[in-house]
């Protein structure tokens, strides 16, 4: 980080006020210490390569060569990487420094974020044998390839068919129609060699669901594409430039046997299909990566965070009082409103990844030793806080753009740009409405059970409690309203359950009844979700070894979210639980109170976020605060401004306004 000299001094002052140490606060985030000291050497070390570094901003390069670039540094990348490994026998620790480097999106992100955890995954110990040490060296790269122009959500109606052939043992692979091609995977555009292809499995006529193969569809050493396939990039998009997101389609393309992987169903030589213990497996890359995008918008939400605290620290507009000089835009409590929610967001988005890595890990343990029973609630938990956490996320960068004004619709802000990418992961690995529908099947089933008095798994069992003290009056603390959020999704679970049964018994079949309750069963899951960003969030601060002034200010924090959200969610309240109107306005003015004491400690939350300026990259964020210089140097860059003529004035305006005189 900088030095506190060349600071802008409202940074400096801003730091002076903290009253807890940020140092304690970086570690507590990052898990310890040694975490953080690991992540910077390694992030030094990364930002020492000079030819990682842009000679100009990447927005002004044309599609092509901002693709080049980022095959260019994604590549040197890599070989950091794999030094660190080969010194400290060991990966390098978590980091965001990708961010840093490429900008926008890795065009590896697909090759190490899902083509091998679908090898480690879903293949036999033989396959990974042959396919992981390849893949982990980089000796071939590969995409997942799964979603086509016709179907991502529903991915049962994937048309890509893998045809048995048990004379040569191969699987035939086929895009019989143009909704089948598939169309979106990362890096398939110009950039993969291999691919796990996701494909409906035909033996002898009969189809057997939809099952991952593994194709090599670019020559290795010329890089064209092999015959029988037809592949290519997708064009711009509103982010993910440099992801390289492509098209794919197999014309009579022949793999071998061994190519299908087969951890979970085989087809054996002769063609005997072998189902799996539970077909939903396959699905099991997926349901890794939607916990990751919980980890992935705590960052999202940090990093715009960081850059409009700041930039509302050192930005002075109007007064709020007439004698006093043009205040700091921090001082309003309107921009306090906007932006702390972004700071304890963060937080509560990297407790909830916290807490659904371990339930990952568990049911990881416990299927490896085929125990399936947790299986649904992972699912059911990862799908809707996946779902909440990308939406809101989304939200709240947007909002801290546009608390930055004019300056923050500069690209140079990063805030656009960070605002594309975050919002993807709406739709990406499971739109919104479709995951939340998803937990809302694991609900209702649980609503059922509850109705029954059967023991819930953990993440629902508030259903049963809910059952039991609907009577109970309203608590104003912390615990009281984690209570009222679960009173509002044991409401709504139950509402949209009793509407389902309602239009039953007027003659609709379930799938129809479901269809008509689908708002509320929608909603059902936001609540349930909300249920346990709250709950989880707040024993996480309750339990935290933090010191107590670094306890004191994360308590305020994680009251915050729940006092915004109760506020927001005040009608809801209102209808399930006993909350009174009495109640909201003391936790009213319970939020304004939690405004006003979070404010000194902003510039000091934010940096405990400990996000280095190369990775906000950013006019308005960085460390020290020279706002306005970067903005203009950054203008300067401007190829506009790297002649003092324009030609198109002799070309085009010169003629025009000649022309105007005649
Ligand atoms: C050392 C320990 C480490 C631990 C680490 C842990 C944490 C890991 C963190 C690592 C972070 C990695 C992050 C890296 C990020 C990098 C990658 C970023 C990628 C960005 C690019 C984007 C890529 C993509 O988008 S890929 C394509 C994604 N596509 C989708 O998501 C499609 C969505 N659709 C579906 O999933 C299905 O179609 C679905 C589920 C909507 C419907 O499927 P269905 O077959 O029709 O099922 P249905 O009839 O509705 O339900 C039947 C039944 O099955 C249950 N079910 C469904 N899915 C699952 C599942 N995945 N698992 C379990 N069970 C499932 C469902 O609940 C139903 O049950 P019942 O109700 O009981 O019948
Ligand atoms: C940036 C980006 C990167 C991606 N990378 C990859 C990749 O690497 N590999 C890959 O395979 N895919 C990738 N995808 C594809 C992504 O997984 C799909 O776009 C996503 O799963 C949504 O599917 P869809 O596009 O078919 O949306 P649709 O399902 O067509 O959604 C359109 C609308 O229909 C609604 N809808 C659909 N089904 C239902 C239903 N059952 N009930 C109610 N409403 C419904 C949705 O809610 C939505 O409003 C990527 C997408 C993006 C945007």
């Amino acid at each position: 980080m900088s030095t506190e000299t060349k600071c802008n001094p409202d940074l400096v002052r801003e730091r002076a006020k903290c009253t807890f140490d940020v140092n304690e606060l970086i570690n507590l985030f990052y898990g310890s210490e040694k975490a953080t000291k690991e992540r910077r050497h390694f992030e030094d070390a990364v930002l020492a390569v000079k030819e990682l570094k842009d000679a100009i901003p990447e927005e002004y390069l044309s599609h092509k060569e901002r693709y080049e670039n980022g095959v260019r540094k994604a590549t040197i990348l890599r070989d950091v990487y794999r030094d660190y490994k080969a010194k400290h026998n060991r990966d390098p620790p978590p980091n965001q420094i990708t961010k840093a480097v490429i900008k926008d999106i890795s065009p590896f992100l697909l090759h190490n974020g899902m083509f091998v955890p679908t090898i480690a995954g879903q293949g036999t110990p033989e396959q990974q044998a042959e396919w992981l040490p390849k893949a982990e060296s980089m000796q071939i790269i590969g995409t997942y390839a799964q979603t086509e122009l016709g179907h991502g959500s529903f991915i049962r109606g994937l048309e890509t068919i893998a045809t048995y052939d048990p004379k040569t043992e191969e699987f035939v692979l086929n895009n019989p129609t143009l909704t089948s091609f598939k169309w979106w995977p990362g890096g398939l555009g110009s950039t993969v060699n291999h691919c796990v292809v996701v494909a409906q499995l035909y033996i002898n006529g009969k189809s057997h669901g939809i099952h991952p193969f593994i194709a090599q569809i670019r020559d290795l050493d010329t890089h064209k594409p092999l015959p029988g396939v037809k592949v290519g990039e997708i064009g711009p998009k509103m982010g993910f430039q440099t992801a390289n997101n492509g098209f794919l389609g197999f014309d009579n393309f022949r793999i071998p046997r061994k190519n299908m992987l087969m951890k979970n169903a085989q087809v054996l030589k002769d063609g005997t299909f072998v189902k799996g213990i539970n077909e939903k497996l396959t699905y099991g890359t997926m349901v890794m990566v939607r916990v990751g995008i919980v980890g992935d918008c705590s960052f999202y939400a940090a990093l715009a965070a960081t850059i409009a605290v700041r930039y509302s620290a050192v930005r002075h507009q109007s007064h709020i009082k007439a004698s006093e000089p043009e205040a700091q835009i921090l001082d309003y409590l309107t921009q306090q409103h906007k932006l702390f929610i972004a700071v304890a967001s963060s937080h509560v988005y990297r407790n909830a990844y916290l807490w659904m890595e371990k339930m990952y890990t568990n049911v990881m343990k416990e299927l490896s030793q085929d125990k399936q029973d947790n299986l649904p609630e992972l699912h059911a938990t990862a799908c809707c806080l996946k779902a909440v956490c990308s939406r809101d996320a989304g939200s709240l960068v947007e909002e801290c753009r546009l608390a930055c004004g004019g300056h923050g619709y500069m690209a140079s802000s990063n805030l656009p740009l960070t605002y594309g990418v975050t919002i993807a992961a709406v739709t990406y690995e499971g739109e919104r409405t479709v995951l939340l529908l998803q937990t809302a099947r694991y609900l209702m089933k649980a609503w059922m059970a509850a109705l029954k008095g059967k023991v819930l798994s953990p993440s629902v069992s508030y259903l049963l409690n809910s059952l039991k003290e609907s009577k109970k009056p309203w608590q104003n603390t912390p615990e009281g309203i984690v209570k009222g959020f679960q009173h509002v999704s044991f409401g709504k679970v139950k509402a949209a359950y009793e509407t389902i049964q309602k239009y039953m018994k007027q003659g609709k079949d379930y799938e129809d009844a479901w269809n008509l309750a689908s708002v509320q069963l929608v909603k059902a899951s936001e609540a349930h979700s909300r249920a346990i960003l709250c709950e989880v969030s707040w024993e996480a601060v309750c339990s935290s070894s933090a010191s107590p002034n670094l306890s004191r200010v994360l308590q305020q924090l994680a009251q915050l979210y729940l006092t915004y959200w109760t506020l927001e969610t005040s009608g809801d309240l209102l209808l399930y639980s006993n909350i009174t109107k009495d109640d909201l306005i003391i936790l009213r003015d319970k939020y304004e109170e939690l405004l006003v004491a979070i404010r000194p400690n902003a510039v000091g939350l934010v940096d405990g976020f400990d996000l280095r300026d190369e990775i906000l990259n950013s006019t308005l964020g960085s460390y020290d605060g020279r706002v306005y210089e970067r903005l203009m140097e950054e203008a300067l860059k401007s190829p506009l401004n790297q002649e003092t003529v324009n030609s198109s004035f002799h070309k085009y305006l010169k003629p025009m306004m000649e022309k105007a005189k005649l």
